[in-house]
């Protein structure tokens, strides 16, 4: 059975008690045996039964739980650095897309690419984002918009998830806005989504979830209702983008549909928060995405202290949130979203596992769940947030294995 021993500081991050109260050992070791976590403790307490296979020195650092980024446009077509020159100098995130740029100019890219094409690319992501720590990633689809090019994207996600040590959730986001072909015909195209597109990508069981971007810009909050309950009843989990731009209700939707998380939420409404603790919605902050766009970020503390469990997450994308450093979206969740650094950890683990459904298998140190976590650099997650370096993420396991 390996050992994990000389962790300095172990933050278990156990899904208990508050947002900040991320469980913490020193002096530690965690023993797994194949995938599975088998004990953690101190070390001058581990049994001896476990202390039988390869012994790995952690040298005194802090070890946490594999990161989950709980919400990625991971695999697209192009890249739109134009429009970050032109948000730069002045222009919207809106005015960009009604002209023509936005989703729709990576739809055309995501089209024209092939299924390799796109895998490669995906692929050469994940190797990246590996060594940052992060063991698990929600990938979601919506840069095809049509039945074809959406499972074109969801059999990338599905062929990461066998060729990639990585843990992957798939979401299909074919509501993500009305693709060209029927620019003049909306309804046509929530009609195809709710008759056609849905249930064959339950069928197909390549996505857990479908996400939509609501927003009046997008789908209003009637046309998001009536899309996910058609995907709840198809065998999909709800998921939502709600009130990035204006505050139209999509969080207080997301408690009605009950939803796995509501994302965004820059203008949530104190009523969407009530709801959100009540049906148990996790919360997902996405402070990249407020900084690309120059929108005010999302003030976290309102959400935690409303009973909102806060997840943090990178929404890497082409356009609102080219980078997919997770641990400067939770550097930011502490400057700009108001947690602590131990909250921002609990978020971007546990509580990111929560969003995505997952946390009965990862986002936590303890026996019975996946042998996933990260050695990182720092003596704690206040020094490491503080004195922000990066990932420091010196090495990391995944179901058992060092990975990076
Ligand atoms: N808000 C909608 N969707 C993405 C942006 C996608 C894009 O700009 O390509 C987001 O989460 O920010
Ligand atoms: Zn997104």
């Amino acid at each position: 059975m390996p050992v994990l021993k000389n962790i300095g500081y172990l933050a278990t991050c156990k899904d208990k008690g508050e947002q900040d109260d991320i469980h913490t050992i020193g002096q530690a070791a965690i023993a797994w045996e194949g995938d599975t976590i088998k004990w953690v403790g101190e070390e001058a307490s581990i049994p001896d039964q476990y202390v039988r296979g390869k012994i790995y020195d952690a040298n005194g650092k802090m070890v946490i739980p594999g990161l989950v980024d709980c919400h990625t446009h991971l695999a697209f077509g192009g890249w739109r650095p134009d429009e970050f020159e032109m948000r730069v100098r002045g222009e919207s995130y809106l005015d960009i897309a009604q002209a023509g740029g936005g989703i729709l100019s990576t739809v055309k890219a995501t089209r024209e690419a092939t299924e390799n094409e796109l895998f490669e690319k995906a692929s050469g992501f994940l190797e990246e984002i590996a060594k940052q720590g992060v063991t698990a990633v929600e990938c979601k689809s919506g840069y095809g918009l049509s039945l074809k090019h959406e499972l074109k994207t969801l059999r990338v996600y599905k062929r990461l998830e066998e060729e990639s040590p990585l843990h992957i959730a798939p979401t299909f986001l074919g509501a993500h806005t009305i693709p060209p072909e029927y620019k003049e015909n909306r309804e046509a195209y929530i009609e195809l989504l709710i008759d056609e597109m849905i249930p064959a990508v339950a069928e197909s069981e390549l996505a857990d979830f479908c996400d939509i971007f609501t927003e009046e810009s997008a789908f209003n909050i009637e046309e998001s209702r009536k899309i996910l309950l058609a995907a709840k009843v198809a065998g999909l989990i709800p998921k939502l983008h709600a009130d990035q731009l204006t505050s139209c209700g999509g969080a207080e939707l997301a408690a009605e549909v009950e939803a796995a998380s509501a994302d965004h939420l820059e203008k949530v409404s104190e009523q969407g928060i009530k709801d959100m603790a009540k049906a148990g919605v996790v919360g997902v902050t996405l402070p990249l995405a407020s900084l690309y766009t120059q929108e005010e970020p999302l003030n976290c503390r309102k959400l935690v202290d409303g009973g909102v469990d806060v997840a943090v997450a990178t929404d890497f994308n082409p356009g609102s949130a080219p980078t997919y450093d997770l641990p400067l979206a939770m550097m930011l969740t502490c400057n700009q979203g108001r947690l602590t650094p131990a909250e921002a950890l609990k978020g971007a683990t546990v509580y990111a596992a929560k969003a995505i459904k997952r946390n009965h298998k990862i986002g936590s140190i303890e026996p019975g769940k996946s042998a996933d976590f990260a050695v990182i650099d720092a003596p704690d997650p206040n020094f490491w947030m503080y004195h922000y370096k990066g990932a420091n993420c010196v090495t990391s396991y995944v179901s058992g294995q060092k990975i990076a």
